[in-house]
């Protein structure tokens, strides 16, 4: 009985210092442990630390069981991440936290044997290879040039994750006025979709998306297999909800069947994956999929970014084609430096100029690591390594693109040597050098911008549209990395004889 009662008495002081570090609206958030919620977040406003304090208190508090507690999100890093702060907040550690390919994988692992007698296929180790032959072979001509194998491969991906089949493909492409790559038109690059397809299978292979494609599959069919696999999911959490592809919210509705404990938290103004499929209908319609909601919360308070990086964080989102689904961030630090713009002759100049200002930093007393150089594209690193090697600097390029294709990492294995090697490099403290789409969902205390042109941002400058939206939105997430200074930058240089001198982005804010 006194055992009884002194558990009882540490729970709730458990439960108690858990909510103690969210504010009002983030403490709202995580009381609403039942049914379904939405939290619709800004950059910076505490999405991953409410999450993560909701189940860490749902479960303390004994509501949940941990057991059948799923978190899901979209890269291997933010599912470490998410680990990680769990394991922190006191959270049992059979609390999944994964990404939606391996929790997929895991659960058809699971089940296999149950279903069918072959092995369990194997991943295909080299998609572009498989894709190259799929092309050859519609083709009739090896002459493919490997930035069209690449394309195809996205296309094909794309495809998958929109739940567009080969034969429906040019229908789609019709009606949506999509040109396939490669020179291909719809039919041939539906065919070289149906080649890929007969190649995999000739060998036992499947790709990333076949993945979830199989677990709907198998969750579809009525039966013990498919209910046992959702009764492992009761209370399921999904982050970075704007990413949502056709794909996945199908897989999330099989995982739930009549369930409505489902909490997704994200922010429209961060969708960049429209290109992959990735869209942010879900989340502005959640409310209509699996109303009535238990607590439908916005999370404007910007914890991360002095008031000047926030109010240009702001303002690059003002003349948006949809400003007003986005969110307008508050600030509550106290004021710092205004935020750097700065144009340079060229790009040698610019990487020279960003190196010697991380220097100087450096001297005055800033971390390497609270330090980053982003980029719109990985062609743009080179030029910075050079610099910061020749200014001395340790750095680290992010290859990981913090989407999808990391989540094979998902092995115990995998995981852990990604940890370590993330954990070294922190120890030794290095500069990270990365795109902005690998640097979503990290901080840094000062960011460097560089590139800030038409025609990297926005990236060969498409035209009015979903696209150019989806580059503003890179900009916003680059911007909102930055917690204490931020700088941009571009350079005027020449792109060649009788080219015009880059022109500034159009997103830069002035004034
Ligand atoms: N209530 C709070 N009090 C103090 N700091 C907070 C609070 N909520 C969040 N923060 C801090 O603000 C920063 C952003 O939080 P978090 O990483 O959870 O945000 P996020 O919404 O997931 O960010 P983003 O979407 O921009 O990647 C972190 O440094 C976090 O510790």
């Amino acid at each position: 009985m006194g055992k009884q009662a002194a558990t009882i008495g540490d729970v709730s002081t458990q439960s108690e210092s858990i909510l103690a570090d969210l504010d009002p609206s983030q403490r709202e958030a995580a009381l609403a442990v039942e049914g379904p919620v939405r939290i619709i977040a800004g950059a910076g406003a505490g999405k991953t630390r409410t999450i993560t304090h909701r189940i860490a208190y749902a479960c303390a508090e004994g509501i949940w069981n941990p057991d059948r507690t799923v978190a899901v999100t979209f890269s291997v890093k933010a599912a470490d991440e998410m680990r990680l702060r769990l394991q922190g907040l006191g959270a049992p550690a059979t609390v999944s936290a994964s990404t939606f390919h391996s929790l997929a994988l895991q659960q058809l692992r699971r089940v296999w044997h149950e279903l069918c007698e072959t092995p369990f296929p194997m991943l295909v180790e080299k998609p572009g290879a498989l894709t190259f032959r799929a092309m050859k072979r519609v083709l009739r001509s090896a002459d493919i040039e490997d930035s069209e194998v690449r394309d195809v491969m996205a296309e094909i991906a794309w495809a998958k994750v929109s739940l567009i089949d080969p034969t429906d493909y040019v229908k789609v492409c019709t009606a949506l006025h999509r040109v396939p790559p490669a020179n291909l038109d719809p039919d041939r690059m539906a065919q070289v979709m149906t080649m890929f397809e007969q190649e995999k299978t000739s060998r036992n292979q499947i790709d990333f998306n076949d993945m979830l494609l199989i677990a709907c599959h198998v969750l579809q069919t009525p039966g013990d297999v498919a209910n046992s696999i959702r009764s492992d999911i009761r209370h399921l959490t999904i982050d970075e909800y704007q990413d949502l592809s056709p794909l996945q919210h199908r897989l999330l509705q099989l995982w739930l069947g009549d369930n409505r404990n489902i909490c997704v938290v994200g922010d429209p103004a961060q969708t960049i994956y429209s290109f992959a499929g990735a869209t942010s209908y879900y989340l502005g319609h959640f409310d209509e999929e699996f109303g009535p909601l238990s607590a439908d919360i916005t999370l404007n308070t910007d914890y991360r970014s002095t008031p000047q990086v926030i109010g240009y964080a702001n303002k690059v989102l003002q003349s948006a084609q949809h400003r007003e689904s986005y969110i307008h961030l508050d600030a509550v630090r106290d004021p710092g430096q205004r935020v750097q713009t700065t144009a340079y002759t060229d790009d040698v100049a610019e990487a020279r100029g960003v190196a010697r200002r991380i220097a100087k930093l450096l001297r005055e007393g800033a971390h390497m690591k609270d330090c980053a150089v982003l980029t719109r594209i990985n062609a743009q690193q080179m030029l910075i390594c050079r610099a910061l090697r020749a200014e001395g600097i340790r750095y680290r390029v992010r290859t990981e693109s913090g989407w999808q294709n990391v989540a094979l990492t998902s092995t115990a294995e995998g995981r852990k040597d990604l940890m370590e090697s993330l954990e070294q490099h922190e120890d030794q403290g290095v500069v990270t050098v990365s795109t902005i789409h690998a640097a979503k969902g990290l901080e840094f205390a000062h960011v460097f911008i560089v590139g800030c042109s038409e025609g990297l941002i926005p990236f060969a400058s498409p035209a009015a549209g979903d696209a150019l939206e989806e580059e503003r939105r890179l900009l916003y997430v680059g911007v909102t990395r930055a917690g204490d200074s931020l700088h941009l930058s571009f350079s005027r240089g020449t792109a060649g004889p009788g080219t015009p001198d880059k022109q500034a982005s159009r997103f830069l804010v002035h004034g």
